[in-house]
């Protein structure tokens, strides 16, 4: 019989959001682990990160990598988003695009696969465009309250957990990784 997938993060809210999104899809045990902030390409991150995480496991892993791009800052902050929240709370996420009069963004979330030490990842990419605002809603979950995806006139953080569940880049990109697992276990 195949091990159980492990699904590898230090983030609470994060694991909540992936088990809403998958159910019963993909059978995933968890397990929180501080994996570290790599620097670099988005792709390559969450693929070293990845390894890292089979390499803990020592088995089948998922993971992922999350970024905040601002267009205006060329993609910045990027996957260095969590050191900027941390410091610069919402509110100075907003201000970093002061002077720049493009506010548009995309929140990117990239799920890496890894059968198990020696293996090579495979990225699954899921993308939702929208635009960095001043604030708005439960401070809950991360950059959720600057984030106003395109077509909706909330935040993140102001959607219902279900809206949020059917757009988000995180489900985007859980969608391309149930899809490779229904076509393994055929
Ligand atoms: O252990 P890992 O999985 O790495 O958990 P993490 O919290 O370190 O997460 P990342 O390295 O991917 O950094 C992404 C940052 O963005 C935040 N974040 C991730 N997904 C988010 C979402 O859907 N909405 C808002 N903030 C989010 C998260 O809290 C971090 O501050
Ligand atoms: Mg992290």
């Amino acid at each position: 019989m195949s091990k159980a997938v492990v699904f590898v993060t230090g983030n609470a809210k994060k694991l909540e959001e992936v088990l809403q999104i998958i159910g019963k899809a993909i059978p995933l045990e968890s397990r929180k682990i501080d994996l570290p902030e790599l620097q670099g390409d988005p792709i390559e991150i969450s693929k070293e990160k990845c390894k890292l995480a089979a390499k803990e496991v020592n088995g089948p892993v998922l993971c992922e990598d999350t970024c905040l791009c601002f267009n205006g800052l060329e993609g910045l902050p990027g996957p260095y988003i969590k050191w900027f929240l941390e410091k610069l709370k919402p509110e100075g996420l907003y201000k970093l695009l002061d002077g720049f009069p493009d506010k548009t963004g995309y929140a990117l979330c990239n799920f890496a696969y890894c059968e198990g030490p020696g293996h090579e990842p495979i990225v699954f990419v899921g993308r939702t465009d929208g635009t960095i605002v001043p604030p708005r809603g439960p401070r809950d979950f991360g950059w959720d309250p600057v984030f106003q995806p395109d077509g909706f006139d909330k935040t993140y953080a102001e959607l219902d957990k279900s809206i949020k569940n059917q757009i988000s880049h995180r489900t985007k990109s859980l969608e391309k990784v149930k899809e490779f697992f229904s076509q393994k276990n055929q």
